[in-house]
């Protein structure tokens, strides 16, 4: 059993192996508290030696779970999903310790969330089937959806449970392993859910989570054991392993950046709009992909609208992340933060108006800790860099228009495509502009909720493929056609 060494929190932690704990041969990494700095715990990352491990207990269990009915299958995701409801608190409270997240949220936006996907997808493992083709009286032709094999998923630091979830419970269903690395800054969930995996009765190595930075990731993307490769990160990264992947041309699917508009019409209810513009850019101190940091307000309302969302915003309460009264807790890192902070100093330079927030919090409570005051930009061009780039932080643009068609060009006038949303009581206007605008998720008069019937994903660089909903399973399966023929074999020799 590993020893807590004096300075941290927990023991070190270990990849996650066919039920066993394997000490990866890797460079060591701290995964620390981000709102006091302290050190949680230790790991060292897999290297390639851990990954081909990772690979064989993965196949063979594939196979074991392949044989079995698909009912049973199912029946074991429900079980995951019972067993995180059951854990909700102690899982939450370390999605807390290693995100900062504040408590208030993570129960259901987390643990819940990942729950709910281990059910909707336990639900489906019987419907994975094909089709039937009728090809006149000597033949006919079938499908056969089959998996593809082992899986490797890796994660983003804002949502580390529910990321590994929307990637293996799918995966999982289809009949697929999974080999998950969570990103090295937000580890510790991960490795609970491949033990709760495990307890519902899954074959042992069905699930495992192998612990690194980018070079384990790496070399999971080049792996030939391993059929394809599900990101949650940014662009950047997503362009380098879907380069990567092309090498042993593996399946891809990314959910990657954003930097989505909101767009309240002048029709609007004001207090909602304020609503869905504050969960649209501080929930989870604004570290949440599908943002919409682009807050286009009709010119009638915008200073109605701004004064409403700066006093609300001014009231949010930021501490202890753990402390249930907390409604934003500190960023993810040293370095996260002092890259967000340089943003608003870019705002304020390139002429956006700060009208609140934006600097960061260093009074004793907050000391060692990466917390700032959520940033509200007024007075702001379609082309300054804070309106332009994903800043993945607590920080908001507010922009105004007079005409729809305007709107719209401008919203759709970035190269990313995650989301969007639109504030109005106009029936008409909702589903127009809702089909103009480019991107994956729409949400009319609400923001960033993603119930896992919902499929989500990106479009343009925001991503390929979707997850969630029943749209997942496309992109865990690969059809087989087989054609069977009853005749004589017609041939011209
Ligand atoms: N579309 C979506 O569903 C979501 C997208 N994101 C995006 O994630 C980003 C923030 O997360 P970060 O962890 O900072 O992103 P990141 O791109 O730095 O890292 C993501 C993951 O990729 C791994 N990685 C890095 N280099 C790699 C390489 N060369 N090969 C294989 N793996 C590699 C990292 O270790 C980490 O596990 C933001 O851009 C955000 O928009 C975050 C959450 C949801």
């Amino acid at each position: 059993m590993p020893m807590t060494a004096p300075d941290t929190l927990m023991p070190d932690l270990a990849s996650h192996i066919a039920g066993e704990m394997v000490a990866g041969g890797g460079d060591k990494i701290a995964t620390i508290n981000p709102a006091n700095g302290a050190i949680l715990a230790r790991f060292a990352a897999a290297d390639s030696a851990t990954i081909d491990r990772a690979v064989g207990a993965a196949h063979a269990a594939q196979r074991e779970w392949l044989a079995m009915p698909p009912a049973e299958r199912g029946r074991i995701l429900n079980r995951v999903a019972h067993l995180l409801r059951a854990r909700t608190d102690e899982l939450a409270r370390l999605e807390v310790l290693d995100t900062g997240k504040p408590i208030q949220e993570a129960p259901e936006a987390d643990i819940g969330s990942a729950a709910d996907c281990f059910e909707f997808f336990a639900g489906l493992t019987q419907i994975v089937h094909g089709e039937h083709m009728p090809l006149g009286e000597d033949a006919f032709a079938y499908t056969r959806r089959e998996p593809l094999g082992v899986c490797a998923g890796i994660g983003a630091w804002n949502y580390p449970i529910q990321i590994a979830s929307w990637k293996t419970a799918p995966a999982l269903a289809a009949g697929n392993a999974m080999i998950f690395k969570p990103s090295e800054l937000t580890p510790i969930t991960a490795l609970k859910l491949a033990e709760i995996v495990e307890e519902a009765g899954a074959p042992k190595g069905l699930f495992n989570v192998v612990l690194g930075a980018g070079e384990t990731g790496a070399a999971m993307t080049a792996h030939p054991g391993i059929a394809k490769v599900s990101l949650t990160g940014s662009v950047p990264t997503g362009k380098r392993i879907m380069a990567a992947a092309a090498e042993t041309l593996k399946h891809v699917t990314m959910e990657l950046g954003g930097k989505s508009a909101l767009i309240v019409f002048d029709d609007a209810d004001i207090d909602d709009s304020v609503s869905a513009a504050l969960l649209a850019n501080f929930y989870t101190q604004g570290e949440i992909c599908s943002n919409g940091t682009r807050v286009f307000v009709h010119e009638s309302v915008r200073e109605e609208f701004l004064a409403r969302l700066t006093e609300r915003t001014e009231k949010i309460r930021i501490g202890d992340p753990l402390d249930p009264d907390t409604q934003m807790g500190p960023l993810i890192s040293e370095a996260h933060l002092q890259k967000v902070l340089a943003y608003v100093e870019k705002g304020v330079s390139e002429g956006a108006k700060l009208v609140t927030g934006g600097e960061r919090l260093t009074t004793d409570a907050f000391k060692n800790g990466f917390f700032m005051r959520p940033a509200i930009f007024a007075e702001t061009r379609d082309d300054m860099t804070i309106v332009c780039e994903e800043i993945f932080g607590p920080v908001m643009s507010v922009l105004s228009f007079s005409e729809e068609e305007d709107v719209v060009a401008r919203a759709n006038a970035t190269p990313f495509g995650l989301a969007a949303g639109l504030m109005t009581q106009n029936l008409a206007r909702a589903h127009r502009v809702a089909a103009a605008l480019q991107a994956g998720t729409i949400w009319v008069n609400s923001y960033n909720l993603t119930p896992i019937a919902m499929p989500f994903g990106g479009t343009k660089q925001s991503g390929i493929g979707r997850e969630n909903g029943l749209a997942a399973l496309d992109f865990y399966t690969e059809r087989k056609s087989v054609y069977v023929n009853l005749g004589k074999v017609e041939a011209p020799y």
